[in-house]
């Protein structure tokens, strides 16, 4: 069996940057251009607090709709599932993350998963604090505590980008405001701090730590002291693997097999259950949103580490009776 190490990490990076040419880079994001277009970072953090790495993991990308995995945990730490699940679905969709034509078609209009742009703005309405700057400094305070990284800050041009080019999740918001999943009170507070939440600057070792905090049940490694309920991150897993890779989460359930979700930064987070997280920046992304080349190396750490959660070995209990 494969053992990890980081010439192995290097050798997976090479064998997936070739993979960035089938894709390109989004031109709005301020600091990512086409010159980045066969970048690529991969970052594994183990849950004995082993880090692997290798590529451009050194450099810092926007969080994008990796945000999204946030907005759930705190919405559910803050409101309970019942309340949550109320304003938000939790089934996947054959549409793209921006859609705003599948808010028309679901039971009561409201989005299909918190893990497409509709249902992040619905639940960055559901984070408490009495302004948007208060629940965006809980949102920051979070992500710096999960990441163990103190200077993870906003990127104001990236924030500012964000917001010109928002007119989509403008009308999601508004959209949702005509049918009463958010109040006129809720839907600019809700899009302001979900355009702050996707324009943090982060690296693939942070998001491998958000991973790892995933995989260990939300606690950080080491720590018995449980940050967010095991069984809310129980429900944002169970969403990332069914949702978040978008419309191509299906396939990435069956070649990779574990909770993922990714960013149009081109990063990806990914979450190994009891062993480790994996961070990934590949900015060429595909139609659907995701990283060609980070696409590509999942499916090979997967198949090499044996990571597939429904993989013989790591399911307990295997007697058949
Ligand atoms: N897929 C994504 O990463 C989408 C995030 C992007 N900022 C948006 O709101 O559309």
């Amino acid at each position: 069996m494969t053992k990890l190490s980081n010439e192995y990490i290097e050798e997976v990076v090479k064998a997936c940057r070739p993979f960035a040419s089938r894709g390109s880079v989004v031109d709005h994001i301020p600091g990512l251009d086409q010159s980045h277009l066969t970048d690529l970072g991969v970052t594994i953090v183990t849950l004995d607090g082993d880090v692997f790495s290798a590529g451009e993991d050194h450099n810092d990308f926007s969080f994008q709709s990796i945000s999204k995995v946030i907005l759930l945990l705190m919405a559910l730490e803050d409101f309970g599932k019942d309340i949550v699940f109320q304003k938000v679905g939790m089934e996947p969709t054959d549409d793209f993350f921006n859609s705003i034509s599948n808010l028309e078609d679901y039971e009561g209009q409201k989005p299909y998963n918190p893990l497409i742009n509709s249902g992040a703005i619905a639940t960055a309405s559901m984070i408490k604090g009495s302004s948007t700057e208060e629940r965006f400094k809980r949102c920051l305070d979070f992500i710096r505590k999960i990441t163990e990284n103190k200077k993870i800050s906003m990127n104001e041009a990236v924030y500012e980008s964000e917001v010109k080019n928002g007119a989509r999740n403008k009308a999601l918001a508004y959209f949702m405001e005509s049918t009463g999943v958010l109040s006129s009170q809720e839907s600019d507070d809700a899009l302001d701090l979900y355009h702050r939440i996707n324009s943090i600057d982060i690296n693939s070792l942070a998001l491998a730590k958000m991973g790892c905090f995933l995989s260990n049940h939300g606690r950080l490694i080491g720590s018995k002291k449980q940050l967010i309920s095991p069984e809310h991150v129980r429900t944002v897993k169970a969403i990332m693997l069914s949702s978040g890779m978008y419309n191509e989460s299906g396939s990435f359930g069956v070649e990779v097999g574990f909770p993922l979700k990714s960013g149009v930064s081109g990063s990806i987070v990914g979450s190994v259950p009891g062993q480790m997280g994996i961070g990934i920046i590949g900015p060429a992304i595909n139609k659907k949103g995701n990283s060609e080349a980070g696409g590509e190396a999942l499916r090979i750490l997967s198949r090499d580490l044996k990571l597939n959660i429904f993989h013989d070995s790591n399911v307990k209990n295997l007697d058949i009776k």
